[in-house]
């Protein structure tokens, strides 16, 4: 770890390869490490905003067989998603049954299991997904997950690109087009590098079909503590700038940096995710393009229509995977090459449903 000095103050950085990050972050059997030797040694761990526990649940039962952390903003997209995946990957559950919210009496987040998936809500911001990535983390390591991969399907505004369009991201800024997540710890500013796994991105834009009837691009993606001045929004209940200072600041991130979304999440999310050794991918649809306007006006209907295309990518990558045993690569061509032809088969898994 080294010590920097800059004019933002003091703070810690923290670059590390991969195989650091791997030797740091994985058993041998590939399960997940945590890189905090005090978790160990306590009687139990509460994951508090989950209503879970290492002592209340058997979480290795529970959550063992988890291969995909689906994460997104709102508990109703993430229910959705959950019951889409369930169709997708041909899961069953017992007649009469439904899909439980796992986390119910947390009353913070949402989550689902849907055989190896695991279907989350962040709500909104840094801080809020910062919360829930820590809690999920330990999850993993807990259930002695196997190297398990996250994905957040969410939703942004869009930079020269039309309303509905999706991004993949390959790079993530703050607000101040800084590539770390920096998280004020011990009256320090640590930093950690904001990184997302490139091969993913690669896997992802090559399961985009040319019939899909809108676009998905790959860009670097801004993330936000903030939807309204943070954003450069003219629609807040403040707001002390002009349209041309907006538009000036749009332009550049365009131009500049290559930013083509911006969203609340990303840093944190690539930043822990990277931490700790997990491979992860952002997936947003754009609902508007903000070098037009800045409110979000698209119907309702049409905006929902919108919220399933990252999962509908998502959702191609996941079953791909599960059909080929986890063996997909690329064949150099821009498409998945399939190794295997065995396909998955579905076993039934426990039951986590109710009446
Ligand atoms: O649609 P989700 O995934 O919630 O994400 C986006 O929407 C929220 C703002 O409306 C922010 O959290 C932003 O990141
Ligand atoms: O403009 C937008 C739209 C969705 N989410 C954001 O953070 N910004």
């Amino acid at each position: 770890m080294a010590t920097c000095s800059a004019l933002r103050g003091s703070f810690e950085t923290n670059d590390e390869d991969a195989e650091q990050i791997r030797a740091l972050t994985r058993y041998p059997d590939g399960s997940v490490k945590l890189r905090n030797p005090n978790i160990e040694l306590m009687d139990q761990d509460i994951l508090y905003h989950l209503a879970l526990g290492s002592e209340s649940h058997d979480l290795v039962e529970m959550f063992g067989d988890v291969k995909f952390v689906c994460m997104g903003g709102t508990p109703k997209r993430m229910e959705d998603f959950a019951h889409y995946i369930m169709q997708e990957i041909g899961y069953k559950i017992p007649t009469g049954t439904k899909l439980m919210d796992i986390s119910q009496y947390s009353y913070r987040y949402c989550l689902y299991k849907v055989g190896p998936v695991l279907s989350v809500s962040h709500g909104m911001g840094p801080s809020s997904i910062s919360i829930l990535l820590h809690e999920i983390i330990k999850l993993m390591y807990h259930a002695k997950c196997k190297d398990p991969i996250f994905f957040r399907i969410g939703t942004c505004g869009g930079i020269g690109i039309e309303g509905g369009t999706v991004v993949i991201s390959d790079n993530a800024l703050d607000g101040m087009q800084d590539n770390n997540y920096a998280v004020a710890t011990l009256g320090k500013l640590v930093k950690r590098p904001a990184r997302l796994d490139k091969k993913l991105v690669r896997e992802l834009q090559a399961l985009a079909h040319s019939d899909d009837p809108y676009d998905t691009v790959t860009g670097t993606t801004m993330c936000t503590s903030d939807f309204y001045e943070g954003q450069g929004r003219l629609d807040g209940a403040f707001c002390e700038y002009t349209e041309a200072d907006k538009m000036a600041f749009l332009k550049n991130l365009k131009e500049k940096h290559n930013v083509t979304n911006i969203e609340m999440e990303i840093i944190p999310f690539a930043a822990l995710t990277h931490h700790a050794g997990i491979r992860a991918a952002v997936v947003c649809v754009a609902l508007l393009d903000r070098l037009r306007g800045d409110q979000v006006a698209t119907p309702k209907e049409v905006m929902n229509e919108w919220q399933l295309r990252p999962q509908i990518l998502i959702a191609r990558y996941i079953k791909k995977y599960l059909q080929n045993k986890g063996r997909i690569s690329f064949d150099g061509h821009g498409s998945i090459a399939v190794k295997s032809p065995r396909r998955f088969k579905l076993v039934q898994q426990e039951s986590q449903s109710i009446e």
